[in-house]
Order: C-alpha cells, then sequence, then structure tokens
C-alpha cells in the first residue's frame, strides 16, 4: 500500500506568547524535533468478508495506542457531513461534542484522557478532507507532548498536509509543498489547532508549515532572515500543562483587568517588534554579534518578567530561571507556560564547560535538557511505500 508522509517540525516562542492572542506581535522559530504522519487510502475493492465493517484508524506508534471508528458508526453520527468544502471550516460546537462522544466511545484508559482533543482534531480533519471514507493514518513524534514546543501544531500540520496531498509528483526524498498546498495544509492545520487549543493566534501551525523564524501579528506572518542563528538550551520541566486552559487564564484575567492587561500586551508587542529588528540585523563582527545576544538577553528577561504578571509561569520555571542566572545565563518559558520548556539563550561567547555545568545542576532537579537547530525548513511531504 503507497501513501503520503509528512513530517513537520516543532517551535519555539522567542517572545510574545499570549499577548498574541490578544493582537501583538509575536516572534516564533521552528526547532528541529518532528512529527510524522503517514496516510494509506484503503482501495474499498480490498475489503475481505470480514472487513466488510471498514473503518477509519490511527495508530499512535510512540504510545502504542491504535483508534479505529467502523465507518457506519461515523455516517450515522454525521448523515450530512460535507467532505472538503472549498476552503477551510471551523468545527461547529455541535460538531465537536458529536465529535468527542465518537472519540469517548473508544475505551479510553483514565491516564489517557488528554488524548481526547487531539485524536477529535484528527477526526474532524480526516473526514472534513477524505469524506468517511476508509484509512489508515500513522504518527510517531519526538516532541514532548504538552510543553510548549508545539506538539498539537505540529500534529495537526503533518495530518493535514498527508490527508491532502496526492502521491503523485511524491519522491522517497523530503521534499517541500508548493506554496497554494502549503496555504490550504495551513489553514486545515488551524482548524485542528482550533479544537484542541481552543482560541488559537495560527502562529504555531504558521511557523511549523512555513518554517524559520517569522514575526506573527493578527493572521499575518513575515519571514526574518537570521544571519546567525540563536542557540537555545531547552529545559522540559516535565510539568503537565494545558494550552487551551492557560490561553483562557490569561483571557479571564484580561476581562478582569482590562487596561493593566492592555498595557502588559502592549509592552510585549514592542518587545516583539525590538527582537525582530536585532535578530533580522546583519551581523558584523564579533563585537556586533555579543551586543545582538546582551540585547536579546534583556529583552528576554522582560518579556519572562510581562509572562510572570500574566499569571502563566510556574515555580518550576523560576527555578530553571534562577539556576540559569547563577551562571549569568537569561531564561525565560516558551509556549503557553504553567509548567512544560523553558528556553535559555547560550550566547556565542559562553564556554561549552559553563553549558554543561547549568544542564547537569538543571537535570539534577529532575528536568530534561536539550540543544535544538532553530530555524530550519517547515513542513516536508515525501512518498509513503
Ligand atoms: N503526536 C500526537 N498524537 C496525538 N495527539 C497529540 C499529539 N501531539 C499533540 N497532541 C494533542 O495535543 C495536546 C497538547 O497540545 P497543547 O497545545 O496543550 O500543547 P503543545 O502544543 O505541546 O504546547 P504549546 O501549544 O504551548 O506549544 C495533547 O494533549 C494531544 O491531545
Ligand atoms: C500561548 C500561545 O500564544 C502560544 C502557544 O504556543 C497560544 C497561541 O498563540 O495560540
Ligand atoms: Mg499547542
Amino acid at each position: 500500500m503507497t501513501g503520503v508522509r509528512a513530517k513537520a517540525p516543532g517551535k519555539i516562542i522567542l517572545s510574545g506568547e499570549h499577548a498574541v492572542v490578544h493582537g501583538a506581535t509575536a516572534v516564533a522559530a521552528v526547532v528541529d524535533i518532528y512529527t510524522h504522519a503517514a496516510f494509506y487510502p484503503v482501495d474499498p475493492s480490498d475489503f475481505s468478508e470480514i472487513d466488510k465493517e471498514s473503518s477509519i484508524s490511527i495508530h499512535l506508534k510512540d504510545l502504542k495506542l491504535w483508534f479505529f471508528w467502523k465507518l457506519k458508526r461515523l455516517e450515522e453520527a454525521f448523515p450530512n457531513f460535507r467532505k472538503f468544502p472549498s476552503s477551510p471550516q471551523t468545527c461547529s460546537p455541535d460538531s465537536i461534542e458529536v465529535i468527542s462522544k465518537l472519540v469517548e466511545e473508544q475505551n479510553f484508559h483514565e491516564d489517557k484522557t488528554f488524548l481526547v482533543s487531539g485524536l477529535s482534531a484528527f477526526l474532524y480533519l480526516y473526514m472534513s478532507i477524505q469524506g468517511i471514507r476508509p484509512g489508515k493514518v500513522i504518527v510517531s513524534s519526538d516532541l514532548p507532548m504538552g510543553a510548549g514546543l508545539g506538539s498539537s501544531a505540529s500534529f495537526c500540520v503533518s495530518l493535514s498536509a498527508a490527508l491532502i496531498l496526492e502521491t503523485e509528483n511524491l519522491q522517497s526524498d523530503w521534499l517541500k509543498p508548493e506554496d497554494v498546498n502549503l496555504q490550504l495544509i495551513n489553514k486545515w492545520a488551524y482548524e485542528g489547532e482550533k479544537i484542541i487549543h481552543g482560541k488559537p493566534s495560527g502562529i504555531d501551525n504558521t511557523v511549523i508549515t512555513f518554517g524559520n523564524t517569522i514575526a506573527f501579528k493578527l493572521g499575518e506572518l513575515s519571514h526574518i532572515k537570521c544571519d546567525s542563528p540563536v542557540n537555545m538550551l531547552i529545559t522540559n520541566t516535565r510539568v503537565a500543562r494545558n494550552t487551551k486552559n492557560l490561553v483562557a487564564s490569561v483571557s479571564e484575567r484580561a476581562k478582569r483587568h482590562p487596561d493593566a492587561m492592555s498595557a502588559v500586551f502592549n509592552s510585549l508587542n514592542m518587545i516583539s517588534k525590538e527582537l525582530s529588528t536585532i535578530i533580522g540585523s546583519p551581523t558584523l563582527d564579533d563585537l556586533s554579534l555579543t551586543d545582538k545576544d546582551e540585547k536579546l538577553e534583556e529583552l528576554m528577561e522582560m518579556s519572562q518578567g510581562l509572562l510572570q504578571c500574566m499569571g502563566v509561569s510556574h515555580p518550576c520555571i523560576e527555578t530553571v530561571v534562577r539556576t540559569t542566572l547563577k551562571y549569568n545565563l537569561v531564561s525565560k518559558l516558551t509556549g503557553a507556560g504553567g509548567g512544560g520548556c523553558v528556553l535559555t539563550l547560550l550566547p556565542r561567547s559562553v564556554p561549552r564547560s559553563a553549558v554543561d555545568e547549568v544542564t547537569s545542576e538543571l537535570e539534577s532537579c529532575g528536568f530534561e535538557c536539550f540543544i535544538a537547530q532553530v530555524g530550519g525548513n517547515g513542513l516536508e511531504i515525501s512518498f509513503a511505500a
């Protein structure tokens, strides 16, 4: 059986998370940790007698979990489901309810309920793009789930690509899809993100689809050309959290204190603009590189303070900030916060021994540290044999 395979990176947010949901500019970049999704349509003529009740299935390889929905059950739940509307459509609240029930009909172990939103996004994207037709999707990911590195968007982008694209013209090498397809994939992925996040800004799916480093405001992206990519140490505090709840909690705070919070969002907008200018400016010599790093550190420190003021930091995040500061390194949370991952800027001048020391101190607190490449390719596709 042949199909389409898609590979989508993760992302970090350098500044402006949460504020971007409220109209501010944010700056994000991809990281080289990937989600793979492959789609294999099942030819109805292949059905054996036992296969009569064919299904739509998803195999989450890393979790060793399989989920199946019989076509008959889906047709009964959605007698008038419209396949591939002319442009991506938002899942209505009524349909979300029906889809969640279909997902919950799978026998979930209590400790796997965090998958309900991801599987609901899967069913919606599958039925909208492919219709209620049999097929199998296989997903695997190296991204920590629910930790601020865009696992939900990476899942939605890779799924949308595998479901939308045809096998013709694909090769066994990884290729970037054509621009017109990237636009469509990004729009569908955003609809999937809405099911997982509630009210996403769209920054995560956009940077993951198009790659590199971007500034993003009100649905519009601009690419930032970086001639000297930033180096980040990423620390996963392993504290579980959920982006949907954190985004909602910031909106609630903004409703309670509209003027104060709009000043916070505005400050982050300014920080993101300055940060875009700094990382996009040409690096002339070592002196200008050091100057860039110092300015970035100061802006990251200010961002972390403002995120704390929005109520999305966490004692574990503060521990990372304090620990790295002992080594003169600056950190900020990334993504929705509340736990998850923290970024530490590694200036070009920092000695390797200092990075090793800070890493072992962070690991002794039970955190996981890694260095990822920032600002590479976005979505890529290939032929799946
Ligand atoms: N590989 C995957 N397979 C199935 N579901 C996934 C996968 N990756 C993410 N999800 C879904 O996305 C949810 C996590 O999304 P969430 O937005 O809370 O975190 P994140 O995307 O990792 O962080 P952030 O949005 O801050 O960058 C999971 O609980 C799950 O439902
Ligand atoms: C917290 C948030 O700003 C970023 C999550 O990576 C949410 C969003 O923009 O959708
Ligand atoms: Mg997410």
